[in-house]
């Protein structure tokens, strides 16, 4: 056995992301956090200078110590004069235009403005993006400007009933796929571009904090949309509390000697200390998923569901909202044969929940053999649904969690073989499955209610004549069913939001499984 004095454990390679974040990095700068501010290091006596190749490797992940997975000053407010029609089109955009199946007044009234709208962007130049290539901060206001400017284009076009596939004008298209691909993010509207890259300082005086953000982009230009995005954002910012705590145990955890069995330090002592932080820490993140939820709960009190169903969600719709056999949208001048991704944003894609689900080890795919096995309800569900909102994250998110997939001793193996941990780790799967279960009351208020509260208005007949009453089944019908398909993904349609409880189901019982013991009470 082999006992590593501290100073090894540091120099160790194996160590040397997480080490170098929290070391130089994290414990430093915990100052955005509004709780816990303890250093969750014994190591604050060698603490050292930060240098600059510390933060190069930091920027190659793109995670901020303080703000993670978000920047920490906002984006550029415009881009560079080259690009001023995209700049001036999103900022008329909101007064101009509105949903193309939205036919009161106020709608009809703006279907002129709309359709020019649209003319001059179909008959834009295409503008070169290399100036940008080398300036992220950039590509990433081009990224959040474009995909918006590519949903209020498609979602104004009034419906036609045509079977045929809607087109994305080259002068949108072919410079969106050139910054996704140097982003490595999807061509497509995220929750990057509605959250991480969506935010400006109310006080630019005063720090970066949840109270002290802003919305610059929205689509309705109403408290309910701006009140979402903050609470998404909070809970990012939050999360970052969360995301230190994982990177610590990585350097925690280091401490137990032996790569696959976990033979503890010769020194019992010492074994007794790291088991004991590694147990005050997961009781730490439990708490502050608690608090995320707390946060998600808070939602309700700021927006109005029947706003987020009928006002907001609607232009969040991506090219497979009315499931994958729908002609869907086509990008023009991009070459037809490459596969996009083009669903819309879902919070689905917050890569601070997928380092949660990572550090867990849960296991969306019904992969492992764990037990309670899943029903049959959870066999349907779509099991490749957090996979495939990676692709939603910016490139270095996504390389971000295959590290931590792949670097960190995995905190659940670690658990399962040593008993003092067990009830603190599982504490934090529970946190996590509360999270969940308010989740899905949320989605069941925000979407599912929604949905039926459209066609019980319909059943409930309406004292204007047939044809009327027939011509608002049909359209909401087509809102009812678009609205559930983009949600989730899957081809049944018009269900009044079945499958959506299914996807939702299926990840809170992932998480359940995730639990060492089988008691949820
Ligand atoms: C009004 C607020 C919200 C509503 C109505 C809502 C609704 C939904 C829906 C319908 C889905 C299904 C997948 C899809 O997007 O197509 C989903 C997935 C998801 N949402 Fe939300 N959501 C809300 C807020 C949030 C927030 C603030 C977070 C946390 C950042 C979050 C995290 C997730 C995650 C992680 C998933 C993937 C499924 C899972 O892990 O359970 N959601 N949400």
């Amino acid at each position: 056995m082999i006992n590593l004095a501290r100073d090894d454990i540091i120099s160790s390679p194996i160590m040397s992301f997480s080490d170098i974040l929290h070391r130089y990095l994290l414990s430093p700068l915990l100052s955005v956090s509004s709780q816990t501010t303890t250093t969750l290091s014994s190591n604050n006596k060698s603490r050292k200078p930060i240098s600059s190749s510390v933060f190069s490797y930091l920027n190659d992940f793109d995670i901020d110590p303080t703000t993670g997975f978000m920047p920490n000053k906002p984006l550029p407010n415009r881009l560079p004069k080259l690009f001023k029609p995209w700049e001036e089109a999103l900022a008329s955009a909101p007064f101009l235009l509105s949903l193309g199946d939205d036919n009161d007044d106020e709608a009809l009234a703006k279907r002129e403005s709309s359709r020019l709208w649209r003319l001059k962007l179909v008959n834009g130049p295409i503008l070169p993006i290399d100036s940008l290539l080398d300036d992220v901060p950039c590509l990433q206001r081009a990224h959040h400007v474009l995909a918006f400017l590519v949903h209020f284009y498609m979602h104004s076009i009034p419906l036609n009933g045509s079977s045929e596939p809607l087109v994305v004008p080259a002068s949108l298209a072919v410079p969106l796929v050139a910054v996704s691909d140097r982003l490595g993010i999807a061509p497509i509207l995220t929750f990057a571009d509605t959250v991480l890259w969506n935010w400006t300082l109310k006080d630019s005086s005063k720090p970066l904090s949840a109270d002290n953000i802003e919305p610059q982009t929205l689509f309705t230009q109403s408290d309910d949309e701006r009140n979402f995005y903050n609470c998404c954002a909070s809970i990012e910012l939050r999360g970052v509390e969360a995301l230190r705590i994982i990177l610590d145990y990585d350097n925690m955890s280091s401490s137990f000697t032996g790569d696959s069995d976990f033979t503890l330090y010769s020194d019992p002592d010492e074994e007794t200390h790291t088991i004991q932080r590694i147990s005050e820490a997961l009781a730490r993140l439990a708490r502050v998923v608690d608090e995320l939820t707390e946060i998600l709960q808070s939602v309700r009190s700021t927006c109005d569901p029947h706003a987020f169903y009928f006002r907001i969600r609607p232009w969040f719709r991506g090219s497979d909202a009315n499931g994958p056999d729908s002609p869907g949208w086509v990008f023009e001048g991009v070459d037809p044969s490459r596969q996009l991704e083009l669903s819309g944003p879902s919070a689905g894609q917050s890569s601070t929940m997928h380092a949660l689900d990572v550090f867990l080890d849960v296991d969306h795919q019904l992969a492992k053999p764990r037990l309670p096995a899943p029903s049959e309800q959870n066999r349907r569900a779509d099991h490749t649904f957090m996979t495939r909102m990676r692709k939603y994250m910016p490139g270095k998110h996504q390389e971000f969690l295959l590290y931590l997939a792949s670097h960190h001793r995995p905190v659940r193996d670690l658990a399962s073989r040593t008993h003092p941990l067990r009830q603190p780790y599982d504490s934090v799967v529970l946190a996590l499955k509360r999270f969940r279960d308010q989740h899905m009351r949320i989605a069941c208020l925000y979407v599912v209610s929604m949905s039926r509260s459209a066609a019980a208005t319909i059943r409930g007949g309406c004292p204007v004549g047939a044809m009327m009453m027939e011509q608002m089944q049909q359209q909401q019908q087509q809102r009812e069913s678009d609205h559930v398909a983009i949600f989730q993904r899957q081809p049944v349609r018009g269900t009044g939001g079945n499958e959506l409880s299914c996807l939702l189901k299926a990840s809170r019982d992932a998480t359940v499984r995730t639990l060492l013991s089988g008691n949820i009470n």
